[in-house]
């Protein structure tokens, strides 16, 4: 039987600082991290998609897992690393390439994006990582970015695989499959809310946690609202979980991370808002409403 989900409370995916000539900006990926672990962050995720993963080289990749972890080390926290690929075998070098390095403690993978290689599919992929990636397992379920959805028996099969510890569950919508994923999530199975704007409802629904992009900013604020969730304070978290429902609605105005990229520049916390194309820079608009819910004063002439 596997023990009580290990992944509880709040998983920050890390933006990946560059600098304006997009050149990766390790220390402030280092400061960032410091930053979320000392306000109440339980862990870091290293490579997600708010990391701009699909754009970084291999070399980057291995910087960016090198700050993250040395961050997690000081902080005794755990780090979950993103591995996306819609080729087993090379999703399964990935994953023994993590193993080996002995301080990842879970990848997070999302069900094979564009591939739609169907539920079965599916299943024997993730069970194939299981038997050889060496590595605790989160199934990103993110049918929006895939292709793929998957149903509520799928997610409870997928559970039930020894190496699989959760489910990053972000279909866009709270509705029969989440419920019957709640209701009957095999034990030691963790479910982390990854649509931030309906994170509270799904922690009022019984998610373990959340993997939350809006929490590279006001992360005290995201951790508090798992908290009261958790603790059964449903008033005040309800209160607080309405405001950042609206935090999180303008973080994602525009193609994620870029408005959050915006927002960290304007504080002066990135040493600027560049992302890689396909991405563009966020609007002026979109960081300043944005920057203003996110209790930041932004001079005039940082955000652009
Ligand atoms: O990188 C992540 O992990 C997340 N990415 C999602 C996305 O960009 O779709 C959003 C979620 O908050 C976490």
């Amino acid at each position: 039987m596997k023990p009580d989900p290990n992944f509880t409370g709040l998983y920050v995916p890390l933006v990946t600082p560059f600098t304006d000539d997009l050149r990766l900006a390790p220390d402030a990926l280092a400061q960032l991290a410091d930053e979320a672990l000392l306000a109440g962050a339980s862990g870091l995720v290293a490579l997600g998609t708010t990391a701009e993963a699909a754009t970084l080289t291999a070399e980057e990749k291995q910087t960016v897992v090198q700050v993250c972890s040395a961050a997690c080390r000081r902080h005794g926290a755990p780090l979950i690393v993103g591995v996306g690929t819609n080729d087993t075998a090379t999703a399964i070098e990935s994953l023994r390439e993590l193993a080996a390095r002995g301080d990842v403690t879970a990848a997070l993978v999302p069900t094979p994006p564009y591939i739609r290689p169907g539920e079965a599919g599916t299943l024997a992929h993730f069970t194939a990582l299981a038997d050889h990636g060496g590595i605790p397992l989160i199934v990103y379920d993110i049918p929006y970015r895939t292709g793929q959805t998957l149903s509520a028996d799928m997610l409870a099969a997928l559970g039930r695989l020894p190496e699989v510890a959760g489910v990053k569950h972000a279909t866009g919508a709270i509705d029969a499959t989440t419920v019957e994923l709640l209701g009957c999530a095999p034990h030691g199975f963790a479910v982390l809310g990854g649509d931030d704007v309906v994170i509270s409802p799904l922690l009022a629904a019984g998610a373990h946690g959340g993997i939350l992009a809006s929490a590279n900013l006001r992360t005290a604020d995201y951790a508090e609202l798992i908290s009261l969730w958790r603790h059964g304070s449903g008033a005040p978290a309800r209160k607080l979980g309405t405001e950042l429902a609206r935090f999180s609605a303008a973080l994602f105005a525009e193609p994620n991370p870029t408005v959050i990229k915006g927002v960290l520049h304007a504080q002066g916390r990135i040493p600027s808002p560049a992302v890689r194309l396909p991405l563009l820079a966020a609007s002026t608009s979109s960081v300043r409403r944005a920057a203003h819910l996110a209790g930041s004063r932004i001079p005039a002439a940082a955000a652009h």
